[in-house]
């Protein structure tokens, strides 16, 4: 399974914007305008070669269901490289970028920043360090985002985790999550359970017909949470062996 993904792989790393030009310009020419100019990928956006054994994986469920708190069990056990998208979004947003006022608008009314945007901060994770295992965390949050980034990459995700957790589980966690987010509050708590409803089922959906979907039940302690994702990665590292 580790293997899978290296083909596929491929075609990110030896991007050229001369040859696959015409295939970004398909995924982005329909992506909205900011300040003027649109989003899109430039040639300094290109990965390296070097990246060849990658395996992907998406970590995919609602707002406070326990994604980064699974993923921090997964580095340590598996030594996946950990990519939160909210993460690098947030340091996106305080740092020089362009871009730092929408992402703050968008994550404070809990919708999805441009697909272009989001990408882009993950490719440019993904080039940096030798470890090859990739834990996407939180990304793709729409049918959008999931075909940008199979598009310009030519790979679908070795497997997606989804942790399947009740509404008012995910609002008490959100709520005494305690970590100066300006989305954790009701309010924007109310408006991400319904884009995570309205776009985000939709990419599980998709995985789950794609027979690459392991439903994890985010009811339960940490430590029983995690002994139903440990079975996923074991069976992953026996195959790749
Ligand atoms: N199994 C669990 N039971 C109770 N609280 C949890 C559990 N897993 C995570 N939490 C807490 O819930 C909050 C949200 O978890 P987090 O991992 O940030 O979720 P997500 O990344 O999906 O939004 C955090 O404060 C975390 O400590
Ligand atoms: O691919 C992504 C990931 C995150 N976000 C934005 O960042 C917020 C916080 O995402 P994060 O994954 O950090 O939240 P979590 O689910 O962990 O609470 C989301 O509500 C979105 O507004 C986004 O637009 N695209
Ligand atoms: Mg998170």
């Amino acid at each position: 399974m580790w293997k899978r993904a290296t083909s596929s792989l491929k075609s990110l790393l030896s991007f050229h914007i001369t040859q696959e030009g015409s295939k970004l310009n398909n995924a982005f020419h329909c992506h909205r305008f900011i300040s003027g100019s649109p989003l899109h990928f430039q040639e300094k956006d290109v990965v390296s070669p070097k990246h060849m054994d990658s395996v992907i994986t998406f970590v995919l469920g609602g707002p406070g269901s326990g994604k980064g708190t699974q993923c921090a069990r997964i580095v340590e056990t598996f030594g996946f490289k950990h990519l939160s998208a909210g993460d690098l979004l947030r340091k996106e947003m305080v740092s020089d970028s362009e871009y730092g006022a929408m992402i703050l608008e968008t994550i404070r009314e809990g919708r999805i920043v441009p697909s272009a945007v989001t990408v882009r901060l993950i490719l440019r994770e993904m080039q940096y360090g030798d470890n090859r295992k990739f834990l996407i965390d939180g990304f793709p949050r729409s049918e959008e985002n999931r075909i940008a980034f199979e598009h310009i990459t030519g790979t679908e995700p070795d497997f997606v985790l989804f942790f399947d957790c009740p509404e008012e589980e995910m609002v008490k966690r959100v709520l005494s999550r305690n970590q100066g987010r300006i989305d954790d509050n009701i309010d924007t708590i109310k408006k991400r359970l319904k884009v995570f409803e309205a776009l985000n089922l939709p990419v599980i959906d998709h995985y789950a017909r794609r027979g690459r979907l392991h439903r994890i039940n985010a009811v339960g302690t940490e430590d029983e949470i995690f002994e139903q994702v440990r079975p996923v990665f074991a069976a992953c590292e026996q195959t790749a062996a």
